[in-house]
Formats: C-alpha cells, sequence, structure tokens
C-alpha cells in the first residue's frame, strides 16, 4: 500500500450507497462509476501483489501513481539491457562519465544489445519495467547525436533516423501489451515509473526517493523528475475529491458539495506548494543539458521526417516527447471544473487534446469519466447557483491559474532564457502553447467573479473573491503583453 500524506481517513467512499446507473457500484476491490454509457473502474484497494492488471490504475490509494512501486531492477534474462542503462547516463553514481558522455551510446546499443524476445511476458510489472528501459534507450539513441552538437554548438541538428531493431521491435510489442505508444511517456517512462523508495517501508518523501534510470546522473535531472513524483503523491485526495463532488451534485446535497470542493482546493493548494520546491531542487541552468533527451519525434526539427522503428515498419513515424503536460492532476481539474469545454477553439488546444492521449489508458478513461459527468450533472452550474459555492469554485479554478502561472514561470527561467529553440519537449511551441491555456483560465476567472452575487458572501469568501478576480485582472493584462513582445523572438509559435 503506498503511504499518502495527511489523508484524513475518508468517509466519502464509505458513505457512498451502492446505486445502480447514474452513481457507484461498489465491488470488493474497486467501485464502478457509472455515466449511463460510460463506465470507470476505480481502485479501492492497490492490489499490491497482483502483476496481472496493468500497473496504472486511478485508485482512492494510489491516484495517479502506478498500484505497486516500480520494478527497480531487471532480472537476470535481461542482464545485458539492464548493464547498457546503468552505463548510459552522462555521469555514472560514483562520479565518472557514462556512455552518453563521451557519444559511444549508440556504438555499444549495436555491440552488446541482444534482440530479446517479449512475445510470452504477461507479468504487467515486468512489461512495465522493460517499456521503461526501452523507451530510455530509444531515446538515448535517437538524441545522442543533438545532444553531442548542442553541447558543441547550442545546435540539435538532426537526430538518427533509424531505431534499430534490437530496440524497436521489443519495445513495439511491449508497448501494444501495455497499450501505449512506442515512446518515451510522462507516467510510463520517466516520472511516475521511475521512482524508487530508499527505504521501502518509508513515504513518498522526496529525501526518501532516488531515481531508477537518468540521462545526465545529476542532482537537478534527479530534482526534476521526483518533484512531479512528490507532487502526484497528493493524487489520491484529488480523485476522492473529485468523485465525491460529483456525486454531491448528483444528490444535490450542497452542504456536501462544499465539504468536497474545499477539500479539492486544499489539495490543489498543496500541490502548488511542493511544486514551488522546484526551484531549489532542480537549478534552472542545468534542465537544458538533460532536455535533449525528452524531445519527441512529432513537430521537432531533429526528425524532419520521423523515425524508423526497423524490423517493425518501413514507414516513419512521430511521436510527442515527454512531457508533464501527460500529468494527470491539472487535466483532472480542466475536466471537473468544466474548464476544458472553455479553452479556445485553435491549433493550440488541439495540442492540447493531443497530449491528453498520451497516457496510461486507464487514466485516460477516468479523466473523459470526469469531462462527462461534470457536463452532465452540470458541476459549474451547479456551484454557480450558490454565491458561497461559487467561492469555493473559483477558488479551485484559482489553484488551476496558480500552477498554470507558476508554471509559466518555470518555462521562462528554466528554458526560454537558456536557449532559442522554438519548440518544447512535447512538441508545442515555446511561448504561445502555456499562455494559450493559462489565457483561458484567467478569462474564466475574471467572468465568474463577475457573476457572483457579492452582498451574499461571508466576510471571508468576499475577501477572497476579490483577491482572486484583481490579481487575475493583472495578470492576463500582463501576460497579453509579454506573449507579444516573445513572439517577436521566436519564430513559428502558430506551428503545430
Ligand atoms: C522546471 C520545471 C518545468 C518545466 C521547465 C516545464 C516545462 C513545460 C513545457 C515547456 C510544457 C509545454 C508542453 C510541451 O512539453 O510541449 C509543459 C507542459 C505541462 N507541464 Fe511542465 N514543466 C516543468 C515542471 C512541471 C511540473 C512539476 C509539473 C507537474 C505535474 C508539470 C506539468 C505540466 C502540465 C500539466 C503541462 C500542460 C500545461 C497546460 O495544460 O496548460 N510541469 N511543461
Amino acid at each position: 500500500m503506498l503511504a499518502l500524506k495527511n489523508i484524513k481517513p475518508s468517509a466519502l467512499f464509505k458513505s457512498v450507497k451502492p446505486v445502480l446507473c447514474g452513481s457507484y457500484l461498489k465491488a470488493s476491490s474497486s467501485y464502478s462509476l457509472c455515466n449511463q454509457q460510460r463506465y470507470f473502474t476505480m481502485l479501492t484497494e492497490t492490489q499490491s501483489k497482483d502483476s496481472t492488471q496493468q500497473m496504472f490504475s486511478v485508485g482512492r490509494d494510489n491516484g495517479f501513481l502506478p498500484r505497486q512501486d516500480p520494478m527497480v531492477e531487471l532480472p537476470e534474462e535481461f542482464s545485458r539491457l539492464e548493464y547498457l542503462l546503468q552505463r548510459m547516463p552522462m555521469q555514472l553514481l560514483d562520479g565518472t562519465p557514462g556512455l552518453l558522455a563521451s557519444g559511444q551510446f549508440g556504438d555499444a546499443v549495436r555491440d552488446e544489445l541482444p534482440l530479446y524476445e517479449v512475445d510470452g511476458i504477461t507479468d504487467q510489472r515486468l512489461l512495465s519495467a522493460l517499456f521503461r528501459d526501452y523507451t530510455f534507450a530509444a531515446s538515448a539513441y535517437l538524441l545522442e547525436p543533438c545532444d553531442i552538437l548542442y553541447r558543441a554548438k547550442s545546435d540539435y541538428g538532426l537526430g538518427r533516423k533509424v531505431l534499430p531493431m534490437n530496440i524497436a521491435v521489443p519495445l513495439w510489442k511491449v508497448s501494444k501489451k501495455i497499450h501505449s505508444q512506442p515512446f518515451m511517456e510522462y507516467a510510463l517512462s520517466y516520472a511516475l515509473y521511475n521512482y524508487k523508495k530508499i527505504n521501502p517501508l518509508g513515504g513518498l518523501t522526496y529525501d526518501n526517493l532516488a531515481l531508477i534510470r537518468s540521462f545526465a546522473g545529476s542532482e537537478s535531472e534527479k530534482g526534476f523528475v521526483l518533484n512531479h513524483v512528490t507532487m502526484v503523491s497528493y493524487s489520491p485526495r484529488l480523485v476522492r475529491y473529485t468523485v465525491g463532488a460529483l456525486e454531491a451534485v448528483e444528490k444535490n446535497d450542497r452542504a456536501k458539495f462544499d465539504m468536497q470542493m474545499t477539500g479539492l482546493n486544499e489539495t490543489y493548494e498543496s500541490i502548488n506548494k511542493e511544486m514551488e520546491m522546484m526551484w531549489s531542487r532542480s537549478m534552472p541552468e542545468d534542465y537544458i543539458k538533460f532536455r535533449t533527451f525528452i524531445m519527441g519525434t512529432k513537430n521537432q526539427p531533429m526528425f524532419p521526417d520521423g523515425v524508423i522503428y526497423e524490423g517493425v515498419s518501413d514507414k516513419p513515424i512521430v511521436h510527442r516527447g515527454e512531457s508533464g503536460a501527460n500529468d494527470s492532476m491539472v487535466p483532472l481539474g480542466d475536466n471537473l471544473l468544466q474548464i476544458t469545454e472553455l479553452m479556445p477553439e485553435n491549433p493550440l488546444t488541439t495540442v492540447l487534446r493531443d497530449f491528453r492521449s498520451y497516457r496510461p489508458t486507464n487514466h485516460r478513461e477516468f479523466l473523459e469519466y470526469v469531462q462527462d459527468k461534470a457536463q452532465k450533472v452540470g458541476l459549474k452550474e451547479y456551484a454557480l447557483q450558490d454565491s458561497n459555492s461559487a467561492a469555493v469554485y473559483l477558488s479551485n479554478v484559482d489553484q488551476i491559474r496558480a500552477f498554470r502561472h507558476r508554471h509559466w514561470n518555470f518555462t521562462k527561467e528554466y528554458i526560454i532564457k537558456h536557449t532559442a529553440h522554438p519548440v518544447a519537449t512535447g512538441g508545442s511551441p515555446i511561448v504561445t502553447w502555456l499562455p494559450n491555456q493559462l489565457g483561458a483560465v484567467l478569462d474564466l476567472l475574471n467572468n465568474i467573479s463577475d457573476q457572483i452575487d457579492k452582498s451574499k458572501l461571508t466576510e471571508s469568501n468576499l475577501i477572497r473573491v476579490e483577491e482572486i478576480n484583481r490579481r487575475a485582472q493583472a495578470q492576463k493584462r500582463f501576460l497579453d503583453r509579454e506573449v507579444a513582445s516573445l513572439k517577436t523572438k521566436f519564430k513559428n509559435q502558430d506551428r503545430t
């Protein structure tokens, strides 16, 4: 069972009565959430011994994290792959340079890595570890020349065009088995399946975590990756409050609705506080040194013709790179609070939807379930019918703003200050895409604040609403000016 921070014993789920369609069905280790046509089965236990089911299944105890802690080392039969990956990072654990430092990883792949057979594997924990490890090998192999050139000339040049069959074939097969795209991904590879607990009985706190795989092997890469994990360690609470809020609207239970939304707000506050730790755990000037390896092959100048997966197909393919955009916590808030449907219809929003397909299938299904259900029960409308519920709803939207605002600051400090490359790792245009969503959230805050009848607010809610409104207006003015100025420096910012 995962150790969770500050979780109050939840009466929420226990109080849910099993009702047929329209609400929740209770099974022994899972709940089936039902929305007329759409069902979602959520875990009530992490089933920490069962390796027959997929590792990423949304649950009330594990949230968006895997059900079981990731497998750290591959079994003996894959020892050559394990050995290769242990020698891969620029800097090894003992401080000596690894294969990527001297640009020898590609040769080592060709000389040392057998074409492993994976057809008979059904153990999901092993499949997830193999997926993580083959995607690390694939990205290191494809992007190694870009890294070498970037270190010398601050130019990425071109990546390798062909992924050799000793990586491509098993990667392809494993990805089919776990229903993912055959490329490095946020949850399944780089971030959420890449942590190990130093003390296995301890919690998911930063001091108790280490990385399994890395490209740079630096403290900053560790801090970057593990800060995502510590933030996602709060996701069980997000999942619980989300389900509770939807149920409260459906039952027209306003007291419960306000309670769930308050819990949700506090949880997003904790997540945002944890996010702030990034500044001290990962140095802005170091990000560019490992970022090369998490770039994708879609909408990236390094792969103008895509990549051929040798032994799989002669047709080149492209994939978006690893990105926090594939994390599920903010999309959850977007869908629950019905922000997603208010995003402007433009090519940038199309990219947002595309990002939402790069995640574990079960996460995607849960997000889609929440989006449908929130629309069906009219969560936003329900919140706005009561001024004080509206204030709590507004506070939650403001937490999504706080995330996106801090995140935009990260992007300026960790990326834009250090490189003129116009595209982010996921393939989105660097100075327009994030502001597209931040701008939409700021507009929504201003719009909702105007609709709230202030005379009916409690004193503290009045202060809260006015503060949120003032800040949103100021940030929107500033953001518009900032993006207009940045667009003069970065070209092709409408290309997606
Ligand atoms: C140094 C820290 C970070 C930097 C430089 C950074 C950079 C970026 C960039 C450039 C994008 C644009 C998408 C793309 O990759 O093409 C993005 C998207 C995103 N990242 Fe990060 N990121 C950082 C930390 C985080 C953290 C800690 C999270 C937490 C889960 C996160 C979650 C997200 C989300 C949710 C999006 C989509 C944004 C939206 O929907 O508006 N990022 N990130």
